[in-house]
């Protein structure tokens, strides 16, 4: 059994319905210090949903969730959200034209989006230390508008770090990112969660090409409920992922990296 502290989130038959519709059924989940984990699911299978209510933003209709020792309804989850650091698509749009990516970053501090303040010595300092830790210091002064796509993914983690996250959730965050952005992007991100201080990690992809090594574990949904769920090893294979998808696939890995071919026709109606 796990300590209570090495526990990131637990997540204990959690079932969300809205208007009559079954979001989310049956979900157990446990997400322990020193793994970082990848979700995996079709279109409207429910990882949104899932991680809406890790972050407070999509109430249970029954069951449990905790997270990083707190459990929803018993504690203040404004005050929680501060900890966990998100990246996520909806944050994106949210970014001031004209804010220096080095206030962009103190932002997190505050989990405060479009930052007024006038930031502390200290505060820079540590924003610029986390600007080099993402490898985007040559940024500091440049606006958020003039940004490519795979800078403002960075930026936004920095963000994120200077909330100094036990948990940091990462929504698609290659959508929009060019092939060798989205490299560049990947291979950062490997090197982030092998740093022994790094947050544990939770990736939301579409691409099985984007799980790097560094990740342990996968949980894969269908229709709101829990396919599969461990080990990468264990979960990521043809016979799960085409169940997923509705969609004979094929699975290659090399390198520590997979590939998958779809390889017959989809066999939902649409
Ligand atoms: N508030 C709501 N009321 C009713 N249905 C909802 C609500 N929120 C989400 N849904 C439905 O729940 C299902 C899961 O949505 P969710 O956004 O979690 O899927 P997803 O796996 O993140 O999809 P995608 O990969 O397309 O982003 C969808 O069918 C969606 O329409």
């Amino acid at each position: 059994m796990p300590s209570k502290s090495s526990i990131i989130l637990e997540v204990s038959n959690l079932r969300i319905q809205r208007d009559g519709t079954v979001i989310l059924n049956e979900v157990f989940w446990r997400v322990e210090r020193g793994q970082h984990w990848t979700i995996l699911g079709a279109n409207g299978s429910g990882k949104t949903s899932l991680l809406s209510t890790l972050t407070g933003y999509l109430m249970p209709t029954a069951g449990e969730v905790a997270v990083l020792g707190q459990r929803y309804g018993e504690s203040d989850w404004r005050e929680l959200r501060k900890q966990i650091g998100l990246v996520s698509s909806s944050i994106r749009q949210l970014m001031a034209d004209s804010e220096p990516a080095l206030d962009t970053v103190v932002s997190g501090k505050y989990a405060m989006i479009d930052f007024w303040g006038t930031p502390s010595k200290a505060d820079r300092a540590r924003a610029m230390r986390i600007l080099n830790q993402i490898e985007c210091a040559y940024l500091a002064d440049r606006p958020w508008l003039y940004l490519s796509q795979g800078e403002r993914q960075r930026i936004l983690i920095g963000r994120a770090l200077m909330g100094n996250p036990r948990l940091l959730i990462l929504d698609e965050p290659c959508a929009g990112l060019d092939p060798a952005a989205r490299e560049h992007f990947l291979q950062f991100l490997q090197r982030l969660g092998r740093n022994k201080k790094a947050p544990t990690l939770v990736l939301v992809t579409h691409h099985v090409e984007e799980i790097m090594p560094v990740f342990s574990h996968a949980l894969v949904i269908k229709e709101g409920h829990i396919l599969a769920e461990g080990l990468k090893e264990s979960v990521l294979n043809a016979e799960i992922l085409t169940n997923a998808f509705n969609t004979p696939v094929k699975l290659t890995r090399a390198a520590g990296r997979y590939h998958l071919t779809v390889t017959g026709k989809s066999q939902s109606v649409i």
